[in-house]
């Protein structure tokens, strides 16, 4: 049986289709990988960790003068032939798809693809791009990955994880859309990680379900994000919890990225080791 690695650089390997493992030992070094959200929070570091680890990096979003600044400051550091920023916005199909046609004219194709924009607006004013940018951003980067790094395509297949949330595992009443959207994007992941597909296109797809984070994102805590009425009865609580490190959550998604296996969900929280998440044991 051909490795679901095959083509991705570096990898060679076979599988027995009599069991249930899978032996991914994917090598980061080499390849390419694209990362949406990728100034700032974790995008930001998911770009410096894959760098670090002697990949190609591809990132993008909505801030561009950022964005170029970072790429200058990436290309003195790791080399221009290993970074590109491409302006960024998931929720349009052009946009989305110009970073999957400048990523393989400049390294020759695409193998990971990190779905790791988000934002958490609950308010009535801003809801539906909490809707449109997490969910229908997710499903849009999964259609262009099976799209430019399918096999049936004559892509060379590899790897989508997206960045979902440990509140599409538990929800929060400070959030009620915002872990919606994760959970709506979990279910798609786990549908999209099937073998089916993996066997078609040669993509697997993971999810990465990260606690509270030290971010600029979950700094509405402490006040309501739609009821500011609430903020003397929330405002304590939610500072008990403690932020985990970026850069814990990028060493989860490196190894996931060598390791895991089609349609797994992995928790990482509290700056400790990702967790893989076994569903379904009351079914
Ligand atoms: N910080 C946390 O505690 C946690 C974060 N997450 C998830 O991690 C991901 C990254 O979040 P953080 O780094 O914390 O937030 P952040 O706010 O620091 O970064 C989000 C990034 O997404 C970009 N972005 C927003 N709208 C976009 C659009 N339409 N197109 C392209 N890019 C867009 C922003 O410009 C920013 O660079 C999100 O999906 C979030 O839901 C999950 C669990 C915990
Ligand atoms: C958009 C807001 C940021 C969302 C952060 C996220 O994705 C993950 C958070 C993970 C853990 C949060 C846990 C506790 C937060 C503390 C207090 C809130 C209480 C929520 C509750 O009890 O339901």
């Amino acid at each position: 049986m051909t490795s679901p690695n095959e083509g991705q650089a570096g990898v060679s390997l076979t599988w027995d289709e009599s069991t249930e493992e899978r032996p991914y030992n994917v090598q980061i070094k080499g390849l390419v990988a694209i990362v949406t959200g990728g100034t700032k929070g974790l995008g930001k570091s998911f770009v410096e960790h894959f760098l670090k680890e002697h990949a190609k990096v591809a990132f993008g979003g909505t801030s561009v003068a950022l964005g170029e600044q970072q790429e200058k400051e990436y290309s003195k550091e790791y080399g221009s032939d290993r970074v590109l920023f491409c302006p960024l916005d998931v929720t349009n199909q052009a946009s989305f798809e110009n970073i999957f046609v400048k990523a393989k004219a400049k390294f020759g194709g695409v193998d990971v693809l990190v779905n790791n924009a988000g934002v958490g607006y609950e308010d009535k004013d801003n809801w539906e791009k909490t809707i449109d940018i997490n969910f229908k951003g997710s499903v849009r980067g999964q259609l262009l990955a099976i799209e430019h790094m399918g096999q049936h395509k004559g892509g060379r297949g590899g790897t989508v994880v997206m960045i979902s949330s440990r509140t599409a595992l538990i929800p929060g009443y400070l959030w009620p859309l915002y872990s919606t959207t994760k959970k709506a994007q979990l279910a798609y992941t786990e549908a999209m990680g099937d073998e089916f597909y993996e066997k078609h296109f040669n993509i697997r797809t993971m999810s990465l379900c990260p606690g509270l984070t030290d971010t600029p994102l979950p700094d509405h805590q402490g006040e309501h994000p739609f009821i500011p009425e609430l903020k003397p009865i929330i405002g304590n609580r939610s500072m008990f919890v403690t932020r985990q490190r970026p850069e814990k959550v990028s060493q989860a998604l490196l190894q996931i990225i060598r390791n895991g296996t089609t349609g797994t969900t992995w928790l990482v929280e509290n700056n400790e080791p990702p967790r893989l998440i076994h569903f379904y044991n009351d079914f």
